[in-house]
Formats: structure tokens, sequence, C-alpha cells
């Protein structure tokens, strides 16, 4: 049966820097051709915690060494690693689509998610951005200025508020193009986070929307049948990485909320794709999620792998 499904591409669908996001998507096309060669109807969102982190070191530099150009904003560095990650995800998907002699159109829209400028976050940076760095490297950008975190037992980053998604600007765009057959690459790092001010105009955030939250919005807001988050690990586990580890193949909301409770999920990694999982799966009887392998995303679609979360 064909469903509309929303798919979300974590960091290993893209890669860490220009080459291997090169590399990263040819590979990450395929398992997303071999679900629309299903029948079945896809949008794409991306993450950007890698680019948007290099963009904005870029930038920052750039001001740093040429007084005539400003800081760029987190909201306008989100915006060029839309247009950088679109143009090599959108072609690389054409060619697979061209490849598998399937006619479709493929667009990236450059897509603006509005947050709350009371969101409790803005005073909390959680979201991990950029590359990885030695505890006393942290300490160094820590001393100038910015926020650091350890992220999931992997190393140090950067970190930045990461407020929760509201409302997605242009879902009238991204839903004419997909009844009109496209493939839509749409709400790329979460979307450009803007705050709506009284006279209408859209406020840049400083800010990164986590891209799985924003993808289950998206989700809900174009009545998709399923969220289908790819990542680096085949299924969600318990006591991961430890002797004691278990792999789940399915995930009811209520046992997700007693293992978040337990700190079963890493805040940064695994508990926000929990979470956007479990509230798409609750938004709607017959609506499920699936968190999975990027590799595995048509024997997951075939119930054959990952961890379904379901009602
Ligand atoms: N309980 C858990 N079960 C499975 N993976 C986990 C768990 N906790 C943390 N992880 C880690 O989270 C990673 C996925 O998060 P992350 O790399 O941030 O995602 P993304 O694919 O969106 O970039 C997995 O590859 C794994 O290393
Ligand atoms: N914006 C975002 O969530 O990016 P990552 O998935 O790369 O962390």
């Amino acid at each position: 049966m064909s469903k509309r499904i929303v798919i979300a591409l974590g960091g290993n669908a893209l890669g860490n820097n220009l080459p291997e996001q090169m590399a990263a998507v040819k590979h990450t096309a395929k398992a997303i051709v071999d679900l629309i060669e299903q029948g079945h109807q896809v949008v794409v969102v991306h993450g950007n915690g890698p680019q948007v982190g290099m963009i904005n070191i870029a930038m920052t530099t750039l001001s740093r060494e040429d007084s005539t150009h400003p800081m760029a904003p987190m909201s306008v560095c989100t915006a060029m690693s839309q247009g950088y990650i679109g143009y090599d995800l959108q072609n690389s998907l054409g060619e697979e689509l061209i490849r598998r002699g399937i006619n479709k159109p493929v667009a990236t829209i450059l897509t603006q998610v509005e947050v709350d400028g009371a969101d409790p976050a803005f005073n909390n940076p959680s979201k991990p951005i950029g590359t990885f760095m030695t505890q006393a490297e942290a300490e160094e950008m820590r001393r100038r200025g910015n926020a650091v975190m350890e992220d999931a037992g992997r190393g140090w980053r950067r970190c930045v508020a990461s407020p929760k998604p509201k409302a997605i600007v242009e879902l009238d765009t991204i839903n004419a193009l997909m009844d009109a057959g496209q493939l839509v690459i749409a709400c790329g790092g979460g979307g450009i986070p803007v705050i709506r001010q009284a006279d209408g105009h859209l406020k840049g955030a400083g800010a990164v929307i986590d891209k799985d939250f924003a993808a289950e919005l998206l989700a809900e807001s174009l009545d998709a049948d399923a969220l289908i988050i790819l990542t680096a690990v085949e299924k969600v586990a318990i006591y991961f990485g430890k002797p004691e580890q278990q792999w789940l193949s399915d995930l009811t909301p209520e046992d997700a909320r007693k293992y978040e409770a337990q700190g079963q999920f890493a805040p940064g990694s695994m508990l926000p794709k929990v979470q956007a999982a479990v509230k798409f799966a609750e938004s709607k009887a017959g609506r499920t999620s699936l968190i999975t392998l990027l590799e595995k995303a048509k024997d997951g679609i075939a119930g054959k792998t990952g961890t379904s979360i379901y009602q």
C-alpha cells in the first residue's frame, strides 16, 4: 500500500565535510529511491549539525578578518546549509531516479519554521553542532564565550539553543509539490528558525531546530502515514553501549516514557528521535514511526527491522 512518508536523515547520511557529503548523498539517494520505487510518496528532511557549525565558523572568521562583514546569525547559517545540502541531495536523488527510469522532479524548498521567542530553550543551549573536540579544546571554546557539551560519549561539541518548531511557513508549497508528484526536500536542518513579529515580519532566531522534531511537525502537518528516522543504528537500545544492552524492535509510547525517565536515551542524539517518534505515533490513530539504519529503510518499512513505535 502506498504511504505518505516523511524521512528524517541523520548525520551519517550526509558526512561531516564537503567530500564526505558528496559521497554519502549518493548512498543516501539509493535508500530513499528504494521507497519511491515501491510507490510511496516521500518528503525528505535532513540534519545540518556538522554543516551549520562549519558555516558559522567560516562566517565568524570572515567577519574577524574583514570588518565590512558582520557576523552571520545562526538563522542565516541554517539557510546556507539548506542550500548547500539541498544542492547535493537534490542532484543525487535526481540522478538515482533517472538511473531507475523514474520520472519525478526533485525540489529543495528553503523552509522557515516558526519558533516561540519565549521558548525557555533560548536560555539553555542543548543542540550540539560542528565538529567534535577534546575536552581541553571545548574548555578553550567555553572561555571564548561559547556553550559546549559532551555529545553522547562521542566527544565535545559546541552547542546552541534549540527551540521547539511551532509552524512551517512554506507548508502549502510543500503540499502542492507533493500533490503534483514531486520529491520534496524541506525543513533542512530543522528549518530556518524565525519568530513572527506583530507586523508579520519573520525575524531570524539565533538557534538550530532539531530536525527530528521538525520532521515530526512536518509529518503531522502533511497528514503523513509514517515518520521514518534514518540514523547510524539499526534499532533503539536500552542500556546502549553497556554489556546488558538490549535492542528494541517495538516500543510503545508508555515504555518510551518509562525508559526516558530512566535516562536510557542520550540527550541531543537518541532522545529527540524517540520523543519525535512517540509524538507522531500518538498524534492520530494509525500513524507509525520507525527508527532504523539508513541502509535498512526498505526492510524497515516492510516490518523486517528497526524500532517501530505505534500506539
Ligand atoms: N539508547 C540508544 N539506542 C541507540 N542509539 C543510541 C542510544 N543512545 C544514544 N545512541 C546514539 O545515538 C546515535 C544517533 O544520534 P545522532 O548521531 O545524533 O543522530 P543523527 O543520525 O540524527 O545524526 C546513534 O548512532 C547512537 O550512537
Ligand atoms: N538540525 C539538526 O537536528 O541537525 P543534526 O541532525 O545534524 O543534529
